[in-house]
């Protein structure tokens, strides 16, 4: 067992690619910690570098208290399980299993007990001699979990390993896999976009973007209270509503948070109030999840946010009401980015309610027209704001709802996407 400790680790490709910017993480032994985070945002890199199939440009790399910059993937004593599984094709599924101790010389009764031992744990006896391309995805990936475990590393490394199963597969190795990983109390570093998988499995997650980490802690701190509008549009489905607004401080009152002709506000009493007044006439960006929201008879008690709506999905346990609320919707995957998005993903619209957006983000500062990619504010959603609904209750298209917000809930973030107020962790 060892601790990972990732110190301003920087990865930059032969050809100039930036894919782990600075990349600063402490990785308890026995932790299961899951590297999170979209397409290309530099998790199979980290583990790579970890792993020691890629190169380190610059920082530290320490394995249980030694420098590992410079040692093999085998002295790092690390296993690695791939997306695919990545086994031996022409050999069975016992010699899959049984090839680490095989490269170890292992005693050889010694070996083929534990090998059938792992094979029962995993359940995959039955096919002990059968040769991979007779599995299914899963049993492969059972039996590259096997070969992983089976020689006893100090560290697991696993890139989104349940990524090629159906669904209902995919749940259930991942209730086996943390189950195994956590029997075993090995270190675990884990790579997923799915953030099921990660809310699920991980004692912590870090998640990236672009290289960059965005924020590090539990799954309920990063899910209830995450650090920046990112990681609030990143975690959670439906997609939290994000909405801009402009605060403005009112003596007596609160701070009165203006979202286009509503107003929510913050009261004196509330200890977000003195963060978010700091940003006074500027704008702001609310992150209001949907079971935040919660229809009331009753516009005028607590507070209140309203519209019309626009479509009713039928989900089977509830409905998902998307509402238009004359509100100003923002784009998590743009807010707060540092890096430039690729010319393929630039220059889409900004024009209605996207570029309003874009131009209350910029602070109203127009854009100049110029080789700068245009960044992204607006959304793709159908209208401004979704709210759970437990039944249809008498609404329908182009009903007038009111929803009570859940303020305590309500999470507010500056304009570069961090949040106003300190994030506890
Ligand atoms: N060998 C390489 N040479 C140059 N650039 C690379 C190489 N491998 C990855 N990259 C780039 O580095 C960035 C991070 O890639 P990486 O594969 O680490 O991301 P990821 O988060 O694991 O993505 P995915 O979930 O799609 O696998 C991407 O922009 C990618 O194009």
């Amino acid at each position: 067992m060892s601790a990972v400790v990732l110190d301003s680790v920087s990865k930059v490709y032969p050809g100039g690619q930036r894919a782990v910017a600075d990349l600063s993480l402490e990785i308890a032994d026995g932790e299961f910690f899951v590297l999170l985070g979209p397409s290309g945002c530099g998790k199979s890199t980290t583990l790579r570098m970890v792993a020691g199939l890629e190169e380190i440009t610059t920082g530290g790399l320490w394995l249980d208290g030694r420098l590992a910059n410079e040692l093999t993937p085998r002295e790092r004593n690390v296993a690695m399980v791939f997306q695919n599984g990545a086994l031996y094709p022409h050999r069975t599924v016992r010699d899959n299993i049984g090839f680490p101790l095989e490269i170890a010389r292992a005693d050889q009764a010694e070996a083929s007990a534990r090998v059938v031992e792992m094979a029962r744990a995993l359940g995959i006896d039955p096919t002990l001699d059968r040769l991979p391309g007779t599995l299914s995805g899963g049993q492969r990936q059972r039996v590259a979990m096997g070969r992983a475990i089976i020689r006893e590393p100090a560290v697991f490394l696993m890139d989104e390993p349940l990524s090629n199963l159906d669904a209902a597969l995919r749940t259930d190795l991942r209730v086996e896999i943390g189950g195994l990983v956590r029997g075993l109390g090995v270190t675990t570093l884990y790579v997923t976009h799915d953030q099921v998988e990660a809310l699920t499995l991980a004692d912590r997650i870090a998640v990236l973007r672009d290289g960059f980490l965005e924020d590090v802690g539990t799954p309920p701190q990063i899910y209830e209270s995450p650090a920046t509008a990112f990681v609030a549009g990143f975690l959670g489905a439906p997609q939290i509503n994000l909405l801009a607004a402009v605060p403005e401080a009112v003596p007596g009152e609160g701070v009165v948070l203006h979202l286009g002709t509503q107003r929510l506000v913050i009261p004196w009493t509330d200890p977000r109030a003195e963060h978010v007044a700091g940003h006074h006439a500027a704008t702001v960006i609310l992150g209001i999840r949907s079971d935040a929201l919660r229809p009331t008879g009753d516009p005028h008690l607590g507070p209140v946010l309203s519209g019309g709506i626009r479509t009713l999905e039928y989900h089977g346990h509830e409905w998902l009401a998307h509402i238009d609320a004359g509100v100003t919707v923002v784009d998590a995957a743009e807010v707060g980015r540092r890096v430039r998005p690729e010319p393929a993903a630039a220059g889409r619209s900004s024009g209605g309610m996207a570029g309003r957006a874009l131009s209350l983000l910029r602070g109203g500062r127009r854009e100049a027209a110029g080789p700068e990619p245009a960044p992204h504010v607006g959304s793709h959603r159908r209208a401004e704001l979704l709210a759970r609904l437990h039944s249809r209750d008498g609404y329908g298209q182009g009903s007038h709802v009111h929803l009570a917000v859940d303020l305590e809930r309500v999470l507010i973030f500056g304009r570069d996407g961090h949040r106003v107020d300190p994030v506890l962790r």
